[in-house]
């Protein structure tokens, strides 16, 4: 199966499944989020998406009422509190209740670890983790634990560990996987499950835009399934998680990737000079 085959919304589950819901996306214009509030639409939820461009969240919106459904956008950077506040004021103006939050807004640049400033690392960490915090939260507090129901996902990578120029996000992903775990653990008592969802190398706009067609390769040569994801593919299974078959998977990371978790982060290893792996030629031998 080709990558650039879109899967039709909704995959097996019914087209009733997610009827009466109301489901936040943050990103939810473009890749990987767009195609989640779609699925969540088509099953029958209301949508609210921000994100800071007004024209992807307008194009995704007008695609999610073309299937019928309801859906609110909203141009906010998340990075910003007063921000996340007006999200969730706005959610709630619009629909009363907010069922289902996706944080999939992140993003990252690749570098070697050493050249990766201070402020790099941090603006790196604000979004995927902090940011991703203050919406969970604000969410968690306003919406799902005074109904005592809800759930929230949060988007990891995988290969879950080290991979070479990521030090920076795929630590904060890192975090945000002990987050999902963590919050399961004080949040099953207000019936809010909390899961992460690891995606392997998934063919977005997102991708093509920061990384190589080479990179696109190598890391296509990585995945034992032979090809990269597609956006449906993480997002059909977030709306099976949103779905009440998913009601038992709570505190845990799922992972999509075809495979890559399995392999690593591709073959061969990332090169290391000789010099530095033959214990004999340490420049400190004599004083080690
Ligand atoms: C084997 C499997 C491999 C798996 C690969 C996983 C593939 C994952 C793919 C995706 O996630 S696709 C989604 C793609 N979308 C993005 O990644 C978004 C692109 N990135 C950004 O939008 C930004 O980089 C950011 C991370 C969100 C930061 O945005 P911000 O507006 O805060 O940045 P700035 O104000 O410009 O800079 C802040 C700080 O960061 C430093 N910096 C920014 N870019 C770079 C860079 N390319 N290289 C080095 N440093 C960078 C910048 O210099 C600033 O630092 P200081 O100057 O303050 O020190
Ligand atoms: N594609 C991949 O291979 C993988 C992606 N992921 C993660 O999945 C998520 C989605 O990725 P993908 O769809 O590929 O990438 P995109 O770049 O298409 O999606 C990122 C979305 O987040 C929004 N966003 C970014 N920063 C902010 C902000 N400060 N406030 C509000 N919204 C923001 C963007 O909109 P705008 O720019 O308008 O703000 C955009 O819609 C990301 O977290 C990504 O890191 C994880 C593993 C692999």
């Amino acid at each position: 199966m080709r990558t650039d085959q879109p899967l039709p919304p909704v995959g097996g589950l019914r087209p009733d499944v997610h009827t009466g819901k109301v489901a936040l996306v943050t990103g939810g214009g473009t890749g990987i989020g767009r195609a989640t509030a779609l699925d969540l639409a088509a099953g029958g939820a209301s949508v609210v998406i921000c994100g800071r461009r007004p024209e992807p969240l307008a194009e995704a919106a007008k695609e999610i009422e073309a299937l019928g459904g309801s859906c609110v956008t909203l141009s906010a950077d998340i990075r910003e509190e007063s921000h996340v506040t007006t999200v969730v004021d706005r959610a709630l103006d619009a629909f009363g209740r907010i069922d289902v939050l996706v944080n999939n807004a992140g993003g990252q640049f690749s570098a070697p670890a050493e050249e990766i400033s201070p402020g790099g690392w941090r603006a790196v960490h604000r979004l995927a983790v902090e940011a991703t915090w203050a919406m969970t939260r604000e969410v968690a507090r306003r919406a799902m634990i005074p109904r005592r129901s809800g759930a929230v996902f949060f988007i990891a990578f995988s290969p879950r560990r080290g991979i070479p120029g990521f030090a920076h996000a795929a630590s904060a992903r890192a975090a945000v996987e002990n987050l999902a775990a963590g919050l399961s653990l004080e949040w099953s008592r207000y019936g809010i499950r909390t899961v992460c969802v690891a995606p392997g190398t998934i063919a977005t706009g997102g991708l093509d835009d920061h990384y190589t067609p080479e990179d696109r390769e190598r890391w296509e040569r990585s995945v034992p399934l032979g090809r990269l994801g597609r956006p449906e593919d993480v997002s059909g299974l977030i709306s099976f998680l949103a779905s009440p078959q998913g009601s038992y998977i709570t505190g845990t990371t799922v992972v999509v990737d075809g495979g890559a978790d399995a392999w690593g982060a591709g073959h061969p290893v990332p090169d290391v000079p000789h010099h530095l792996t033959t214990p004999d030629s340490s420049p400190n031998k004599d004083n080690p």
